[in-house]
């Protein structure tokens, strides 16, 4: 039987939102998902590792992964380049495992023109003081760049009617438990169940 494809899930929300806290919550559910490290031209932050939680970049770098068609999507994002690795995506793909891409949503758009089978997912702060407050407190940003990030929130929330799905992500435990829903209804989808059975049935 031939093996299946895994689904590519895409999430996104604005930046402090929680996206990071949420998956890394998800990996602890010790599901059969991969999750794909983007390549970045910001300065990594204090106990960033690269190749774990971006490949850091020059802008020189960055610029010749889009030249020779390396990035999947990739956006600008307040001052900084960000995209995802095609490379990764498309042979986890292949070996019919799942992947997760944790990005903003000009570069989800893009992916959504390319994999339009994808399941996309926006997280919601509860409120915006609420998503101000979650910035502030992980103390990466200064004064400056919390109010462009906050600037691009507003722009993005007004994008989720482009996903599939929105979550909000008010309890870490409860976002998670939501995403693993929609991970395993995914799987039980009609259209995705009556492929594996054609090729059964064609095996016999
Ligand atoms: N449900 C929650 N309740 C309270 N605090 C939260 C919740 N989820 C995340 N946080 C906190 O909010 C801050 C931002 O979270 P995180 O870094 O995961 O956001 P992000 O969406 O991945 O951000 P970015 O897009 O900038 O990488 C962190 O300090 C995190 O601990
Ligand atoms: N379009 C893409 N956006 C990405 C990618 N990797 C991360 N991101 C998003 O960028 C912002 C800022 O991230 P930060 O780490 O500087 O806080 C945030 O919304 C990320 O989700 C990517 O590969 N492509």
């Amino acid at each position: 039987m031939e093996r299946e494809r895994g689904i590519l899930f895409v999430l996104s929300g604005p930046s402090g939102v929680g996206k990071g806290t949420v998956c890394k919550a998800l990996r602890g559910k010790d599901m059969d998902i991969q999750y794909s490290v983007s390549a970045t031209t910001r300065q990594p932050r204090e106990g960033e590792v690269n190749g774990v939680d971006y490949y850091f970049k020059s802008k020189e770098e960055f610029q010749t992964m889009i030249a020779n068609n390396e990035l999947l999507e990739w956006a600008e994002y307040v001052g900084n380049y960000y995209g995802t690795p095609i490379q990764y995506v498309n042979e986890t793909l292949d070996q019919g495992r799942d992947v997760i891409l944790e990005i903003e949503v000009q570069g989800a758009l893009q992916v959504r023109d390319v994999f339009p089978e994808g399941v996309f997912i926006f997280l919601t702060p509860p409120s915006l003081e609420e998503l101000r407050n979650r910035i502030v407190g992980r103390g990466t940003e200064t004064e400056e760049l919390i109010n462009n990030r906050m600037n691009v929130a507003r722009e993005e929330i007004e994008m989720m009617q482009h996903y599939d799905y929105s979550v909000v992500n008010d309890q870490v435990d409860c976002a998670c438990d939501r995403i693993q829903a929609i991970i395993t209804s995914e799987h039980c989808k009609v259209d995705r169940v009556t492929n594996r059975y054609k090729s059964l049935l064609g095996d016999e």
